[in-house]
């Protein structure tokens, strides 16, 4: 059969296409004549409106001033979403370590573009109370609740406002109570493993990442929430997809400068605030139960963080309400489930990146092996104290392997913080720490970027070089050692974080071999978050 073109169809169909290609070039040109437009125009605002904090007209900065010129400025705070890591140990260098003074770092996080760099010298000013009698007043909430921009997240500003859920943190995890939590958490580990990783010793290829931030957040949502939920596989998966979609969010939205924002942030956080409403569909109707029985007078309940919530709330019939405690939980889940995750997937890695991996899992599993038969395994806290290479070895992780480039954020919200030199800060300015290089200065570590596993216990088990006073352990921060921050508002989960990650590193390394498949994963920085490296892999098995 003959087939006779249809005429008729293909020359308006060619017409067509040349209409839809004009119309496309008509309509980039247009979007580039508008962001070109609205660069320019931010570019006038720079120059000419926007109020600059005096105090940046004092200081050393890494990049100069919008007066000297707007367009190069503007080009290094957007550079920053890709160089803040670098343009930090720059000003590191030449400023915190040369001149112990504090410098100008541009970033797209904070109206103004730019932060305010501490030395290490001001440290001690951490101890310092929020509020002085002088009048001066600073916060470190602004900055926690602007790392993952919990605004577009949570609708009820009272939950990150208001932030009864610190004191329940400070008055249930603290170092007394780590004994009482103990056995909670070996158990949840154990389960986790052998659910999660088995039994078998055949070897298997997992995801390093997600596979080892499983057992700890299971744990760590253990202790949250209680049985029977806290082993829901669809709860658990939701609390780590939120969890991370807050951070990842948060990161993402920090980018775009707050000018921008409104756009760009609802959009990001959709995500997060999906999740974020399945975990508290999920969680409402324990709460509700749990309020019943409270409401009858039952004080005692489950041991878990949900509880201690609602004894402190009993009086308070504001607070005392399902969703709000439901999402006062959620709102611990970044640092309850992202941090810990973090932390001990990135030390398994971080063993099994090493040259000396060999090495350093045959002293972990003489020091495990010997404890657990000294103490009948981990279940009480004076045998997870027992473990001082494991501690060791996460501490050494933590340094090397840290979860931003700066942390330690204050705001100053009232009258003026003095830093000596002449430099006064006023309100509205964020004041932070290079805590990254801090960790990484061979003045502070001898081989800075070496991730040498026995650092802080060989010394105290070499009978030739024992050495005075007592190991450093992952709990205590020191002006070299600040992932957990330091003074005042030193994270009050961090006994709680340590105990747990020794029990899971305990049971990891008597149970299991692991091998890293490919080579040693590399982390970027994106803005002030190190990304970790989420698709890592590693082959497991039950050791015969
Ligand atoms: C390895 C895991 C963790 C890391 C790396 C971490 C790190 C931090 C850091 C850097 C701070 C800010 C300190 C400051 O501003 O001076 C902080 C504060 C805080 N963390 Fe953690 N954290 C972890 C685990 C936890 C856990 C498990 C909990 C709760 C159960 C927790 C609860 C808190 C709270 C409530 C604060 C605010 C303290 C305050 O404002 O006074 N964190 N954490």
């Amino acid at each position: 059969m003959i087939t006779i073109p249809d005429q008729s169809i293909a020359r308006p169909a060619s017409l067509c296409s040349i209409m839809a290609w004009m119309n496309y070039l008509l309509y980039s040109a247009g979007a580039i004549v508008a962001i070109l437009s609205f660069l320019f125009a931010q570019l006038l605002r720079l120059k000419f409106t926007e109020a600059r904090q005096p105090i940046f007209e004092k200081v050393d900065s890494v990049h100069p001033s919008p007066y000297w010129c707007p367009p190069t400025f503007a080009r290094n705070v957007t550079k920053s979403i890709w160089s803040t890591q670098r343009f930090a140990t720059e000003g590191y260098l030449k400023f915190s370590k040369a001149l112990d003074r504090p410098f100008a770092l541009l970033t797209t996080w904070v109206g103004g573009s730019t932060v305010l760099v501490l030395p290490p010298s001001k440290i001690p000013m951490l101890t310092r109370p929020d509020k002085m009698k002088d009048g001066s007043e600073w916060t470190n909430l602004h900055g926690l609740i602007a790392t993952t921009q919990l605004a577009y997240v949570i609708d009820d500003a009272n939950i990150y406002e208001n932030v009864l859920h610190f004191d329940v943190v400070r008055r249930n995890m603290a170092h007394r109570d780590m004994n009482r939590l103990a056995p909670v958490t070996a158990d949840e580990i154990e389960q986790g493993f052998l659910d999660s990783w088995g039994t078998d010793t055949e070897w298997k290829t997992i995801n390093g990442w997600d596979g080892t931030g499983k057992i700890i957040s299971r744990a760590a949502q253990r202790i949250l929430i209680g049985l029977p939920l806290s082993r829901d596989e669809k709860m658990l998966e939701t609390s780590r997809l939120y969890a991370t979609s807050l951070l990842v969010g948060g990161a993402i939205i920090n980018c775009f400068p707050p000018w921008m924002r409104w756009v760009a942030a609802p959009v990001i956080a959709l995500r997060a605030r999906y999740y974020q409403s399945k975990y508290v569909k999920m969680l409402v109707p324990v709460v509700e139960e749990r309020i019943v029985l409270l409401n009858r007078g039952q004080q005692e309940g489950p041991d878990d963080f949900l509880q201690w919530m609602l004894q402190m709330c009993a009086d308070n019939p504001e607070q005392l309400e399902a969703e709000r405690i439901a999402l006062r939980v959620a709102s611990l889940l970044t640092p309850l489930i992202f941090a810990i995750c973090y932390v001990f997937s990135s030390c398994i890695l971080d063993i099994h990146s090493s040259p000396y991996s060999a090495e350093i899992l045959a002293g972990l599993k003489e020091e495990c092996t010997r404890v657990s038969a000294e103490h009948g395994g981990f279940h009480t806290s004076a045998a997870v104290d027992a473990l001082k290479r494991c501690d060791s070895v996460l501490r050494e992780s933590m340094r090397v392997s840290d979860v931003q480039v700066t942390n330690i954020f204050r705001d100053v919200t009232a009258g003026e913080i003095d830093l000596g030199n002449n430099l006064r800060v006023g309100p509205g300015v964020r004041m932070l720490f290079p805590t990254q290089d801090i960790h990484m200065d061979p003045d502070n570590y001898p081989d800075p970027k070496k991730f040498d596993a026995f650092r802080f216990s060989r010394p105290f088990e070499n009978a030739d070089i024992k050495a005075e006073g007592e190991q450093l352990l992952i709990a205590t921060p020191t002006p070299t050692f600040m992932p957990f921050g330091y003074g005042r508002h030193a994270c009050p989960g961090r006994w709680f974080a340590a105990q747990s990650m020794k029990q899971a590193l305990a049971y990891l390394v008597l149970h299991y071999d692991v091998e890293l498949v490919g080579p040693p994963p590399k982390r970027w920085a994106l803005l002030n978050m190190m990304i970790p490296p989420v698709d890592a892999k590693i082959k497991l098995r039950w050791k015969a």
